[in-house]
């Protein structure tokens, strides 16, 4: 049995769908703070609880039997976090160390862990590559540094191997409608993009136009989230395969698109113009992020499935209309 946190939120609810779909059984424990009960994937065992509860989790590992450990659950927003920084070293550094304190005291030997490619931070290359020391520009970042150090020093330790993977732009939808983005506030491009085609909003501001980037908005490589939760399945299986290795790898394209690209996407996709509207850059945001993806489809053998712009916008704008009709 696989424990996994935050799977009641957009990117775990998808990894849920995976492992269920390829035979794995999978408890999620989330405390229900963004994520909804109704997105965990029937077929999982559901606990209503927080990561950072010891007593919890030592009990849910020797109840269930657990060996590995997938730790989504997290707060997610760059601006909210320069906004908000100590509740993101809370709940990102503070209580992601007690959730895996607690998992390896109580026996699970593989841990698998949400990072992001903005602990890259500024750095202003074409191509970022899992060699590059992380330097993080903002909270958010720091926050998901600081637990990617912890865990390589637990993995030193021999307690458990541990697979960071930094993820890039996730976005899209289950193929199938099984499951998306549910956002109370919505604050990522692509599902901002959606709720503007559905009417849920009445514009989409462009939050930047003087970077240093061809078209001055923000790059960044948008993967769909069937090829990230993937990525997950290969992780794991490398770590049960080698308990004696660690491993750090980036998961995107190897890509990317500016705002005004995303934006030309959804327009095709519609055929119709949203209302584009200028504003402010917002605090946290760097002009560019794309990852170099060699070295997690030379080590797992990982290859997207889905890498089309317009795939992921087409799949976004299902599942929001989806939502919309739900209403
Ligand atoms: N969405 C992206 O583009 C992206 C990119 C890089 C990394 N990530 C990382 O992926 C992970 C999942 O992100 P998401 O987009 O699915 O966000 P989300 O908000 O949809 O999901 C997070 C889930 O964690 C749960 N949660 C939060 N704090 C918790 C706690 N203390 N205990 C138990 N559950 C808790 C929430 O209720 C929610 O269900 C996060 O760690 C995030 O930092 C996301
Ligand atoms: O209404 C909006 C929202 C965003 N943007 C721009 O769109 C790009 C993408 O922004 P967003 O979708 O919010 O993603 P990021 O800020 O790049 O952060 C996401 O991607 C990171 C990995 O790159 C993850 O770590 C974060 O959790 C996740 O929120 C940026 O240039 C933003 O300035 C707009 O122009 N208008």
């Amino acid at each position: 049995m696989i424990l996994l946190t935050g799977g009641a939120g957009y990117i775990g609810s998808h990894i849920t769908l995976a492992l269920l779909d390829r035979g794995d059984d999978v408890l999620v424990l989330d405390n229900l703070s963004t994520g909804n009960r109704w997105l965990v994937p029937e077929g999982a065992k559901f606990v209503e609880g927080d990561c950072g509860d010891t007593a919890l989790v030592e009990a849910l590992v020797a109840e269930h039997g657990i060996t590995a450990a997938i730790h989504c659950a997290g707060v997610i927003s760059v601006p909210e976090s320069v906004e908000k920084p100590l509740l993101y070293y809370d709940i990102n550094v503070g209580r992601a160390v007690r959730f895996f304190a607690a998992a390896t005291a109580a026996g699970v030997r593989h841990l698998l862990f949400s990072s992001t490619a903005t602990v890259y931070g500024a750095l202003d290359l074409d191509m970022l590559s899992e060699s590059l020391p992380m330097a993080p520009v903002n909270p958010y970042a720091a926050s998901k540094a600081m637990t990617e150090r912890a865990l390589a020093d637990l993995a030193a330790t021999g307690a458990a191997n541990v697979a960071v993977l930094r993820y890039f732009n996730v976005a899209g939808a289950d193929p199938a409608g099984r499951s998306g983005q549910v956002s109370k506030q919505a604050t990522h491009l692509i599902k901002i993009a959606a709720e503007v085609v559905t009417g849920k909003r009445d514009h989409i501001s462009v939050t930047g136009n003087d970077f240093a980037t061809p078209d001055g908005t923000g790059v960044r490589d948008y993967i769909h989230i069937t090829d990230l939760a993937a990525a997950h399945l290969v992780a794991l299986d490398a770590l049960v395969a080698d308990p004696a290795e660690s491993l750090t790898f980036n998961v995107g394209y190897g890509h990317g698109a500016s705002v005004l690209e995303v934006l030309d996407a959804v327009d095709r996709f519609t055929n119709s113009r949203m209302r584009r509207v200028p504003a402010p850059r917002r605090p946290g945001d760097v002009a560019r992020l794309v990852a170099d993806t060699s070295a997690i489809r030379a080590r797992l053998g990982w290859e997207p499935k889905l890498d089309d712009l317009d795939r992921i916008v087409a799949d976004a704008i299902a599942w929001e209309r989806k939502l919309a009709a739900r209403a």
